[in-house]
């Protein structure tokens, strides 16, 4: 939670620079490279999605030195979605953390708690699935609790409970979900959100940042994948993204102040 921190105040950027390498195997490596080092300076960090390195020769490798190459101040969340018994959990934790280097991790809260809390450690991060950016035909988020409100709700609450008695957990909520983000953000007041789904799934910026973001201009991270990796200038892809969305944090905090 420091290192995010810090690094957003030093580039004023929510921007997350999603790392999900498409293309053969021979050109990826330096593309990655590229992609890295031309929107570094626009990254308040990076999220490699663990599926997109596991689906080649020597992915591990891969994902091991694309997260070696990212600047040290620079969080990297690593985005696996992981989520299964605790014994299995802290596999899936030493994986991410002591194997490949990772900063924070996003969790599937399907299995419940026990399935979150092998990956809470000192200095690192767990992002909880809560409301996800997807559309299903057959959805699981959106069944009604007896007690009130939906399943995702239920996930935003154990994500708060944990954060409440480890510090460190945050949830992912989807660009492509504005109702739903005001709803987790009243549940969530305080928590970080990394919120995917800008860009290639068409998120509405705008309508996320206003229901998303805390008084105080944070608590959000905005997730971009495609639409920075397949840029003919990622660089100027990353920056004009973080300006957009530096633009809504301004419009945000004008309005709270007017709204006393
Ligand atoms: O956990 C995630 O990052 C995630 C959650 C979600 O609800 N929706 C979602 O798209 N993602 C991931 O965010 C990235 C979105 O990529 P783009 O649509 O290309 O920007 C992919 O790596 C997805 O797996």
């Amino acid at each position: 939670m420091n290192k995010l921190l810090s690094r957003i105040q030093r580039v004023d950027s929510l921007l997350c620079v999603g790392l999900d390498p498409i293309g053969e195997d021979a050109q990826v490596a330096g593309r990655l490279a590229e992609v890295i080092e031309q929107t570094a300076a626009y990254a308040a960090a990076f999220k490699p999605n663990l599926a997109f390195f596991l689906s080649r020769e020597n992915g591990v490798a891969l994902l091991r030195d694309t997260i070696q190459r990212i600047p040290q101040d620079i969080p990297v969340i690593l985005d696996g979605k992981f989520g299964d018994i605790s014994n299995t959990a802290d596999h899936y934790a030493r994986f991410a953390y002591d194997v490949v280097g990772a900063d924070a991790v996003t969790v599937n809260p399907y299995m419940g708690d026990d399935a979150i809390v092998p990956f809470l450690r000192e200095g690192k991060m767990v992002f909880v699935l809560a409301k996800t950016s997807n559309k299903p035909t057959h959805s699981l988020q959106d069944m009604a609790l007896t007690s009130g409100g939906v399943l995702s709700d239920q996930a935003a609450r154990i994500s708060g409970k944990l954060d409440e008695e480890n510090g460190g957990v945050g949830l992912v909520v989807g660009a492509t979900q504005s109702e739903a983000m005001a709803r987790v953000r009243e549940l969530c007041p305080t928590q970080w959100f990394l919120v995917p789904g800008v860009g290639a799934q068409g998120g509405d910026l705008a309508a996320t940042l206003r229901a998303g973001l805390r008084p105080d201009g944070l608590g959000v991270l905005i997730n971009s994948s495609r639409a920075i990796w397949q840029a003919a200038d990622a660089g100027a892809a990353a920056q004009e993204l973080m300006m957009q969305i530096n633009e809504h944090r301004q419009v945000a905090k004008i309005d709270t102040v007017a709204q006393g």
